[in-house]
């Protein structure tokens, strides 16, 4: 019998029920008590939800109130000291380590956060150091497994794998060898401990395990044969009884399947959704032994039904070779980067609705898969999927071909600013002299209740547009005095208009369609709601003039208008799967072109074009990323390389190391680049310094990801940093690493006039 397993689910619920329930804990609305119910339901229905769509291994343990490997780093205690310290409640310190915490005299700092490997949820990484001590510290994966079996469900618990939280894990700030240190060198200490939760599992009835070691479709992972090895078995001992099923996914083994197939496992993962050419390999390397061989087949990363006649016939050559019984279905990954279910959409046309399948259909899908392979009578449900995905192969032959054709006609020069940085900065100094060490921000203003409720009501048809767009006039009246009261140099009109950075611009292109309650999580309580692109792009009309323009006739000071770039817009959509990526980059950067343009026209001095998804977006082979990094920044420069000298191109990124792709950093040319640096310690600058780097940039000065305010003290400690990584930058731009519209006012006001402050410092100091 083939059985079929979901890796992870969504634990955001259907309706949003944990955000609002952990944002209310938050702002002191509910108790903690009130919180750990809403989780407990959570947790049962998505198991209930997964046993009726006839799921065979139901995962977990997966469920989070912020963010997984946070869970794991607070089961394993690696809990930096100024937490550890912190005299505050357990789910305060938990909390704290996800977002900072400054209440009383508590003032502490969030971790870092970072891409989920090629996708947009965030993780919190590990801190650790030569005294971290490892130990239990609670014991949510068997609290949880007992949970669900007390409801009747017998689970297989998830853990991300010792070696991948190693591996994404950083060296804390207590390491006095930091510059040495190896995180991965505290395997042998931590495995043990991981051995004795796995005895627990065990003990408290768990038969399965799935361990996450994702981290094995990346290059880094190539000599750790031997740490494999050891770890596995020393698993394998401690808990003789639980089969553990070796989960990897988002890319392909390569030649690390030789030393995993020798694991002493029961089965091993593969995402033959991101990586369907490595079946064969891992088959033959597979067959010698006994393992199972679980497939990847029903994507978690995207949301187009299955072609489950595709499918079958992939797992029916799997099980030429490996026989039955030793094939599982099952999702590509954790379903948590898809939505929770088609059923709360009513909006979408029947038509499109068709499409798509969200986290709930997908679990249905593996079941129908292995129903199939099993030899039960799945007709129906596989003759209506033959259908649906006729009915959009139909629908894909119907392109734009006014859209194909300017993609096809796009010239050499179309790719390229008329004259150089120094030539342009020179005309750019002659519209607006702005003064060294200029002020501004990254875009955003406060999202505030009175916004969303608008917008809401808005969409609900309770405010009409045109009293909704007088709020919105209002919020940038608002935006641009304040900015002008505290001196900021170069304005934003903080973007009130805007739900999201990328849904925003997917709503107004054509091309794309919209989920209603379609969220996925991207780090804690922060959810998106992903545009997903159907056909080709392009722009009916401009977006953006309107309110940049309105903005700009308030103020003599310049003003930046904002745009998301296209590599961004299309990594944080789901995007369609007919066509290549490149292609709908392109596309997309044709539309945004003609927006750069029509704010050029407009007055608009600088236009910035947000690029923080490049990274992410970067295979996780290093052999694929030239081909990746060529199309990205094609892609941005298309979009941006239609102005006259005189207009100032901005770009932003955040939370990431963009040490490995800077010569394409660079190749963008954008003239002015602001870069999250305040919490990535200052490797990143070092290396804009080490290749040279002429433009200008905007090292973020203070994380905005935290409620707390940065003193001027400490800002001018981190500008001081700056200009000594950046010894050849005359002045830099002084800005915060990311927009503020996750911020409450009274904070932004405090923390922008602290920085403003220590601007005038840096003009003295540096003069
Ligand atoms: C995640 S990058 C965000 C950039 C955007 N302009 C903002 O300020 O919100
Ligand atoms: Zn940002």
């Amino acid at each position: 019998m083939t059985r079929s397993a979901v890796l992870g689910y969504p634990r955001i619920g259907a309706k949003r029920e944990v955000k609002k329930a952990t944002e209310a804990y938050w702002a002191g609305k509910i108790s903690a008590d009130e919180l750990q119910k809403v989780a407990k339901e959570q947790r049962a229905e998505r198991w209930q939800t997964l046993k009726a769509q006839g799921v065979d291994v139901i995962p977990s343990g997966d469920f989070t109130l912020y963010d997984h490997v946070l869970d794991a780093n607070y089961t394993f205690n690696i809990i930096p000291s100024r937490f550890a310290k912190a005299n505050v409640s357990d789910l305060d310190r938990y909390f704290a380590m996800g977002r900072g915490r400054q209440v009383g005299d508590v003032d502490l700092e969030a971790q870092e956060m970072q891409k989920w490997f090629d996708s947009n949820y965030h993780y919190i990484k590990s801190e650790v150091s030569s005294s971290t001590e490892f130990k239990l510290n609670n014991l949510k994966p068997v609290d949880e497994f007992l949970e669900a079996k007390a409801a009747g469900i017998v689970t297989r618990p998830v853990l991300v794998g010792p070696i991948t939280l190693l591996l994404l894990g950083k060296v804390g700030r207590d390491e006095p060898n930091a510059a040495s240190f190896e995180p991965l060198s505290l395997l042998d200490k931590l495995v043990p401990v991981y051995s004795e939760l796995l005895k627990k599992l065990e003990e408290a009835g768990a038969t399965k395990v799935q361990i996450d070691e994702p981290s094995l479709v990346m290059d880094v992972t190539a000599n750790l044969g031997q740490q494999y090895q050891s770890t596995y078995e020393a698993f394998a001992r401690a808990a003789p009884g639980l089969k553990v099923t070796l989960a990897t996914y988002f890319g392909r083994l390569d030649k690390n399947v030789e030393f995993v197939a020798k694991l002493p496992i029961d089965s091993l993962h593969i995402d033959l959704d991101r990586a369907p050419e490595q079946l064969d390999s891992v088959v033959a390397a597979v067959k010698p032994t006994s393992l199972k061989l679980s497939l990847g087949l029903v994507s978690g990363r995207n949301i187009w039904k299955n072609d489950l006649a595709a499918s079958l016939a992939i797992a029916n050559k799997a099980i030429e070779q490996l026989g039955k019984d030793r094939v599982v279905v099952a999702t590509s990954s954790s379903l948590l980067h898809t939505p929770v279910t088609l059923a709360n959409e009513t909006r979408l046309k029947p038509e499109e609705r068709d499409w798509f399948s969200f986290a709930t259909e997908k679990a249905a899908e593996v079941a129908t898969l292995a129903k199939a392979l099993s030899g039960e009578d799945v007709s129906s449900a596989l003759e209506a999927n033959k259908k649906s995905i006729q009915a959009r192969r139909d629908f894909e032959k119907n392109s734009d071909a006014a859209v194909r054709e300017r993609l096809g006609k796009v010239s050499q020069d179309m790719y390229h600013r008329k004259s150089s940085f120094p030539a342009r900065i020179a005309a750019q100094d002659k519209v607006y002299n702005l003064p060294t060490f200029p002020t501004t921000t990254i875009g955003s203003f406060p999202q505030t209740k009175e916004i969303r409720l608008a917008r809401s009501k808005h969409t609900k048809g309770e405010l009409s547009t045109e009293e909704y767009e007088c709020f919105l006039e209002n919020e940038i009246k608002h935006a641009v005095e304040f900015q002008e009261q505290i001196d900021l140099d170069l304005l934003v009109h903080g973007e009130p208009e805007r739900n999201d950075m990328s849904q925003y611009f997917g709503e107004q292109l054509k091309g794309f369609v919209f989920t209603e309650n379609g969220w996925v999580q991207s780090y804690g309580s922060r959810y998106v709601r992903p545009p997903i692109v159907v056909s080709d792009v392009s722009r009916p009309h401009p977006m953006t003039v309107r309110w940049s323009s309105y903005a700009q006739s308030l103020t003599k000071r310049p003003m930046k208008g904002m745009l998301t770039g296209p590599v961004t817009i299309l990594n944080w959509s789901f995007p369609r799967a007919d066509v290549p990526k490149e292609v709908q980059c392109k596309q997309l950067a044709l539309a945004l072109r003609d927006e750069v343009v029509d704010l050029e026209k407009a007055g608009i001095f600088a236009v910035q074009v947000d690029e923080p998804a490049i990274r992410e977006g970067l295979p996780l082979r290093q052999v694929d990323w030239d081909a990746y990094l060529t199309w990205a920044v094609d892609s941005f420069k298309l979009a941006t390389a239609g102005v006259e000298d005189r207009t100032q191109i901005h770009s932003h990124f955040c939370y990431s190391d963009f040490n490995l792709i800077f010569e394409h950093i660079k190749r963008l040319d954008a003239d002015v680049i602001s870069i999250e640096a305040s919490k990535s310690d200052l490797k990143l600058l070092q290396a804009f310094h080490k290749f040279g780097y002429q433009n200008l940039i905007g090292p973020g000065l203070y994380d905005i990801h935290s409620p707390r305010v940065p003193s001027v003290e400490e800002m001018k400690e981190r500008l001081k940093a700056f200009k000594a990584a950046l010894p050849n930058q005359k002045h830099l731009f002084v800005n915060p690493d990311c927009g503020l519209k996750t911020r409450g006012w009274t904070e932004v006001k405090a923390a922008l006039e602290n920085l403003v402050a220590v601007a005038k410092w840096a003009r003295q100091e540096y003069a």
